[in-house]
């Protein structure tokens, strides 16, 4: 039967990503047979109301079993269920829910909402839980968009070294070589954490200004770079960390308390800096130069922090819809494939990509009549 995804071809998944910035759900339809990217659908964002975000703020850093989580959890689904139920002609989901914690070499990874209940709202199979077991494997259980990321390079037609990186809340670089026969092959990815991308401009905004974000980095453009805060900010330990490696949301936590003597606009300007010098510190990484880097997530439309990465990376940066993807839903498109993968028996993260031991597929499978 189609419906089960279980066969060898095409099929349409439809893949969800609630991302660190808590702003919202992004869902999307990816025609693929978990090799391939064949067709892009339909595609969807629901905002978390107000409300909804206080909840899952209350139980940011907290674990299965903690106050708030249960709460969380449930805002988690029901904003999950509404909107994937807008969508027709899936054969399967692929759910990523809410990171909470992340903690992978403590006390592991934990991304709140049941695909189980998902999956007898929507009666299709859900894959999800997508991170644990690469973490039990002693991956880093992230990032996991590179495996679609070596599927994307294909699709545009790349044939040589080229980076995709991901501006969200925490900020992720991937270096992908597309002439290698797949994600797996030795030397074809490298994935990882760059550090802290739009969270902190967004905390300083939220602290000072009372706003969500800075609107296309227009007060950074009118700050200064605190260069002292700048140097400090890239003595902290993780970047003398090898890749792969991966941040939970709160780690750089002090980068605020950091600037919190200068104007709103230097401040501004000195937390976007340090987004990209983080990524600028990330591509020393890279085996071989890239042709470019193309970017996804909200940090793509911040002017000022794209300025900062040209200025600092030596090659094109460019948003991802210049090579005809969508810079919004990559990171749900990218569970969509991987939750074909994981039905099929594939891997889903690699030495590379997470450090894990051995290429693993994780995630969980919940059917709708189990
Ligand atoms: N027009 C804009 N101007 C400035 N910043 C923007 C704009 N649009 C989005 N952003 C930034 O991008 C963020 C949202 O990015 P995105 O949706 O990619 O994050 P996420 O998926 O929640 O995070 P992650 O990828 O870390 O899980 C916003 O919180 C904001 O900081
Ligand atoms: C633990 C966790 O949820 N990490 C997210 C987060 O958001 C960006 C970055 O940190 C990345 O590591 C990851 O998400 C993307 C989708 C990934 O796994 O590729």
């Amino acid at each position: 039967m189609v419906k089960s995804g279980a066969g060898q071809g095409p099929v349409w998944a439809l893949g969800t990503m609630s991302g660190t910035s808590l702003d919202g759900v992004d869902a999307a339809l990816l025609r693929t047979d978990g090799h391939e990217v064949l067709e892009f659908g339909a595609s969807a964002y629901r905002p978390y109301t107000e409300a909804e975000r206080a909840v899952l703020r209350a139980a940011l850093g907290r674990w299965p079993g903690e106050p708030g989580v249960a709460e969380a959890a449930e805002v988690v689904e029901t904003a999950h269920a509404e909107l994937l139920s807008r969508f027709d002609g899936a054969d399967l989901v692929g759910f990523h829910g809410q990171t909470l914690a992340h903690d992978p070499r403590g006390r592991g990874t934990h991304q709140a909402g049941n695909g189980a209940v998902l999956a007898a709202v929507l009666d299709l199979p859900v894959v999800w839980d997508f991170r644990s077991s690469d973490v039990t494997l002693g991956g880093q259980g992230a990032p996991l968009a590179p495996f679609y990321h070596f599927a994307c390079a294909r699709f545009i037609g790349a044939s040589g070294p080229l980076a995709f990186l991901n501006l969200g809340g925490v900020g992720n670089l991937t270096w992908v070589d597309p002439a290698l026969p797949g994600p797996e092959a030795p030397g074809a990815l490298l994935a990882f954490d760059t550090g802290p991308a739009n969270a902190p401009v967004n905390d300083l905004m939220q602290a000072r200004r009372g706003g969500a974000q800075d609107e296309g980095g227009a007060l950074a453009a009118t700050g200064r770079v605190d260069a002292a805060v700048i140097e400090a900010f890239l003595a902290h330990p993780y970047f003398f960390k090898m890749p792969p490696k991966s941040l939970d949301r709160n780690d750089f936590a002090g980068l605020l308390e950091a600037v919190s003597s200068l104007s709103d606009a230097d401040a501004a300007a000195t937390l976007t800096a340090a987004a990209a010098a983080a990524v600028a510190r990330g591509a020393e990484h890279f085996p071989r130069p890239p042709s470019q880097i193309l970017v996804a997530g909200g940090g793509r439309h911040n002017a000022t922090l794209m300025a900062m990465l040209a200025e600092r990376l030596g090659c094109p940066v460019r948003p991802v819809e210049a090579v005809g993807l969508d810079g919004d839903m990559l990171e749900a498109q990218a569970f969509a494939f991987l939750a074909v993968r994981v039905l099929r028996g594939m891997a889903t993260s690699c030495p590379a990509t997470t450090g894990v031991a051995a290429a693993v597929g994780g995630g969980k499978i919940s059917r709708p009549d189990s």
